[in-house]
């Protein structure tokens, strides 16, 4: 099985908490023990939009403030490596050949940002696409995908499946700026509706969430169904 997660900087590095970092290694680590091939996609958090709204402050135009957001994935990404284990790729790919060859060889790869006008939402649905996963698993910091911002509108709802389609226009609304907030961007929900890939969306903040999701199904996010689907995926029904 072929999975690669989005882990929100959001969820990954809120703060530079050295244990967190390796709660998120370890379940990565645990699940390429039990033979899971393994892409992991790290954003920029908080820290990218302190940077971007200083930069932004100082006069830098929105592609200027994208690539101080893209540099500081790529450290939470340094972050993350530090942490895993002799299976990781050492170095940050910086496209999806590269990523896609230290998956085909074994390793966990590692990625940040690749280029301006998107986020890492977008790489992991690019890459997810591009290694033929089975599962595309975004650890964000919303249980899901809601028809409001739940941390704003006390009476969001959760959606507990959305198509492909829906999704895209749940979050065709949504900001583009630099730093911007969303559980998906609107590129990654474009990639997912073109691929057929499933995916999921869940609160990664506690990583064993992400390890159940991906080896059992379970979780109380948001499941992105291709269109034109509804059964569920044959390789949770094997295990
Ligand atoms: N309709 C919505 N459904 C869910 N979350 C939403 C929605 N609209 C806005 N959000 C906000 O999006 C946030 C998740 O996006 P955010 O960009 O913070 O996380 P991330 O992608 O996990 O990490 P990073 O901080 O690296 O970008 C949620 O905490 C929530 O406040
Ligand atoms: O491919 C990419 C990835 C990221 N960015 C910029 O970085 C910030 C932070 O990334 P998140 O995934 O939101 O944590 C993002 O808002 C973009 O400004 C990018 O330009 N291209």
């Amino acid at each position: 099985m072929r999975v690669v997660v989005s882990i929100g900087g959001s969820v990954l590095a809120p703060d530079l908490d050295a244990r967190r970092v390796e709660g998120h290694a370890a379940v990565i680590e645990r699940l390429a023990r039990e033979g899971v091939e393994l892409g992991a996609v790290v954003g920029g958090g908080g820290v990218a939009r302190d940077y971007i709204n200083a930069a932004r402050d100082l006069g830098a135009n929105e592609v200027q403030l994208d690539q101080i957001g893209i540099d500081v994935t790529r450290i939470n990404a340094r972050l993350l490596i530090a942490a895993l284990g002799p299976k990781v790729d050492p170095k940050v790919a910086h496209d999806y050949e590269e990523a896609g060859d230290s998956i085909r060889r074994g390793d966990i790869s590692v990625m940040g940002g690749v280029m301006p006008g998107q986020t890492t939402d977008a790489v992991a649905a690019a890459l997810a696409e591009y290694v033929d996963a089975d599962l595309l698993v975004y650890a964000t910091s919303a249980d899901g995908v809601f028809d409001a911002d739940p941390n704003v509108d006390d009476s969001a709802q959760r959606y507990e499946e959305l198509s492909a389609s829906d999704l895209v226009d749940v979050i065709a609304p949504m900001s583009r700026d630099a730093g911007a907030s969303a559980p998906v961007d609107l590129l990654a929900a474009k990639l997912i509706e073109r691929s057929g890939m499933r995916t999921i969306v869940l609160d990664g903040t506690d990583p064993e969430r992400i390890e159940r999701a991906v080896m059992r199904g379970e979780h109380s996010g948001t499941d992105i169904i291709p269109d034109g689907t509804d059964d569920e995926p044959s390789y949770w029904a094997q295990r």
